[in-house]
């Protein structure tokens, strides 16, 4: 079986795995049990009529005596591109509107108060060509867009939250970063946040074509709770996810691109350590399949030039504060992800844990001060 036609671990742990031996394996692997959400038939029916995987999950916590519980419900959505990477652009994007719009009403059907789609979902993620066209032509203003116009609709219809990760062409200056827009469920661009840390591993050649994001680590408070964008290659930084935290996010969206040969072992830890490490709950989306572009390219490992990426492997999660996940959706189909969530846990596992409370932070600061400086002298004792 080659890694583009393996579903999912999970489905693979629960074929094979006793009877008696899973619920100790999901325990230790994936944390306290999620439980299953009980979804509408109609939306499920949809979800099967339209071709998509559809999963639920809930992570309940205690109940307070002078807090109301803060439950609200997060939809995660990948897919894979429509058309072929070679359609005219406006189709391309055209498809996609269309496709996403359609499991959009099915997460509104769910009652999900915030969606979040995957890192710049209007287009093939063509970067590692290193051509400038016809791929830059994807790049929509991020207030102005057709794009944000489009979600601007879907939050106002379906009361929604709707964070929507673009190609953004900054209209005065035509610069380009990769930036998600963040849509008020009243239908109003309540602000965007801009891709950190751009990639320079593999084929993600993203540094040919936009910069490192000028937004710094923007929390938005929304109807249903104070959320934050960290896209892709953030992820591997977790200073980043930090950051997100100091300035008081609750849930912090990972839209990403990414392919197995590359990060797939570091998929399932690094947003799930980021929930544990800054109390908070985090929201990793990533898209599906194979896309084949027209030009070959080469990877500058003297291996022979080719026209694909590799398989983007799905595998969208929710990781809560307490160590606890969601299963994965699938590695191969489009899916979109369900989760409730009581964002009281956060503050709850914060007095358990206390990580925050305990952060050395003002000694870090200091040190990293000094580290930084180009006259810094390592602190290392010597015989
Ligand atoms: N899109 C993106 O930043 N990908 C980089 C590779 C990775 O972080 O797995």
């Amino acid at each position: 079986m080659s890694a583009c036609e393996f579903e999912s671990l999970e489905k693979c742990l629960e074929t094979h795995l006793p009877e008696a031996e899973i619920t100790e394996v999901k325990r230790i692997l994936f944390g306290k049990d999620t439980k299953k959400l009980d979804l509408p038939s109609c939306a499920v029916n949809a979800a099967s009529e339209r071709g998509f995987e559809l999963k639920g999950y809930k992570f309940e916590a205690v109940q307070e005596q002078l807090r109301p519980p803060r439950e609200i419900r997060v939809g995660l959505i990948q897919h894979r591109i429509v058309l072929p990477t070679d359609a005219p652009i406006l189709d391309q994007i055209n498809a996609m509107h269309s496709r996403v719009g359609e499991m959009v009403e099915v997460a509104a059907m769910c009652g999900v108060n915030i969606i979040c789609f995957q890192e710049t979902w209007t287009m093939p993620f063509a970067f590692c060509t290193r051509e400038k066209q016809p791929w830059t032509e994807f790049a929509e203003s991020a207030e102005e867009g057709s794009t944000t116009r489009f979600c601007q609709e879907l939050a106002k219809k379906y009361n929604m939250v709707v964070v929507s990760p673009i190609l953004e062409r900054e209209e005065l200056s035509g610069t380009l970063w990769n930036t998600a827009v963040v849509i008020s469920n009243s239908g109003n661009v309540l602000g965007k946040s801009r891709k950190n840390h751009i990639p320079r591993v593999g084929d993600f050649n993203e540094s040919t074509y936009y910069m490192e994001g000028d937004t710094g680590h923007t929390v938005f408070q929304t109807q249903f709770g104070k959320i934050a964008v960290n896209i892709c290659y953030g992820r591997h930084h977790p200073l980043n996810w930090f950051m997100y935290s100091m300035n008081g996010a609750e849930i912090i969206f990972n839209p990403s691109a990414t392919v197995g040969a590359l990060s797939e072992p570091m998929w399932p830890i690094e947003a799930r350590n980021a929930a544990i490490a800054n109390h908070c709950f985090t929201c990793a989306i990533n898209r599906v399949g194979t896309e084949h572009f027209k030009s070959e390219f080469t990877s500058g490992d003297g291996k022979k030039a080719h026209h694909d990426f590799g398989h983007f492997y799905g595998s969208s999660y929710v990781a809560a504060p307490d160590g606890s996940r969601t299963p994965g959706l699938s590695r191969t189909c489009d899916g979109l992800l369900v989760v409730e969530m009581d964002l009281n846990l956060n503050r709850q596992i914060s007095d358990k844990w206390s990580f925050k409370m305990t952060g050395r932070y003002a000694e870090y600061a200091e040190e990293l001060t000094k580290a930084v400086r180009r006259d810094f002298k390592p602190n290392i004792v010597k015989e």
